[in-house]
């Protein structure tokens, strides 16, 4: 198998006339990886995809995809699908004719009806796109990706507008693509969704690649964190805490098994009980405060 990676970004920069929204960001995605580009509103996210997927040029730095330039469309163009935040199908087709279309556009093969139950939308496939539900809509938008099963995916806020069961339908649609190989890149702003997916995650802010790596790379820089009630009277505690004005206690530590248990036995030991306590981890959403701090 090559190892080649799927996509190589260098140096790219995005020039809209006078404003730089993306500035000398590289990174790689590997064969068979998913790699989610996340950042915060303007960061640069769907700018830099554009470039990877073809649509936009970069004003300097290069993007290869596959190895090849995603200017040679008729190389690259059918090994990747593509879900943006907005298809913009025309709204007087119907679901099953839009369909339909992809196949046409991306020249991938695939059939129209297994595309159609994958995303949930047999029972719609005679109606106008102009009558669906947003969720709908952006289901249909995810036909877009994987009709003819592409070697590459790209995910743009792919759950955004969709209610817990379509969002588990699309993420079990995704797993099965990637038993079979597929890359993915995804941006979306549910971070609990990258952190449960991603092999490896970029955080884009204000056009720069800030930070990358696992989730556990990125979040083991900062402080797990414990939380409760502390009821007054109460004996002094046996670690360093914040405590405000309403008593809510917050304990940050990088030995999180260990500080809970000295809380725990010096509660037990002094009788005082922990109203709300909980504990855990620094999650993602940490890291992302962080960069725009
Ligand atoms: N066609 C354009 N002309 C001028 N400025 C643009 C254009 N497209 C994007 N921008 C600006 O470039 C910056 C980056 O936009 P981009 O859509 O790439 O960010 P993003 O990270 O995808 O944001 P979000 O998370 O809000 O979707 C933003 O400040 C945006 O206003």
């Amino acid at each position: 198998m090559s190892t080649t990676p799927v996509i190589e970004v260098e140096r790219l920069n995005v020039k809209y006339g006078d404003f730089h929204a993306v500035k000398d960001l590289s990174f790689e995605v590997r064969r068979g990886e998913l790699y989610a580009l996340l950042g915060t509103n303007g960061a640069g996210k769907t700018s830099a995809l554009e470039t990877i997927e073809g649509h936009r040029t970069p004003s300097s730095g290069t993007v290869r995809a596959f190895g090849h330039s995603p200017r040679e469309r008729r190389e690259v163009r059918p090994r990747m699908g593509v879900m943006l935040q907005e298809s913009g199908f025309s709204p007087d087709l119907t679901v099953r004719e839009s369909v339909r279309l992809i196949g046409k556009l991306t020249q991938r093969v695939d059939d129209v009806d297994r595309v159609l139950d994958l995303v949930a939308l047999t029972d719609r496939s005679g109606r106008k796109v102009a009558q669906l539900s947003g969720g709908e809509k952006r289901r249909l938008d995810f036909a877009t990706a994987v009709y003819g099963t592409p070697e590459l995916i790209f995910l743009d806020e792919p759950t955004t507008g969709l209610d817990i069961q379509s969002r588990d339908d699309l993420w079990a649609t995704v797993d099965r693509l990637r038993e079979n190989g597929a890359t993915i890149v995804l941006t979306t702003h549910y971070l609990e969704e990258a952190q449960q997916r991603a092999d490896r995650i970029g955080l884009m802010h204000q056009g720069t690649l800030h930070r990358e790596g696992t989730v556990s790379e990125l979040t083991r820089t900062l402080p797990a964190v414990i939380r409760f009630s502390l009821p007054a009277p109460a004996p002094a505690l046996p670690l360093q805490a914040a405590v405000d004005g309403d008593r809510k206690v917050v304990i940050e530590t990088f030995e999180l098994q260990k500080d809970l248990h000295v809380l725990l036995r010096w509660a037990q030991d002094q009788a005082v009980e922990l109203p709300d306590l909980e504990a855990g981890p620094t999650r993602l959403d940490d890291v992302f405060r962080t960069l725009s701090s």
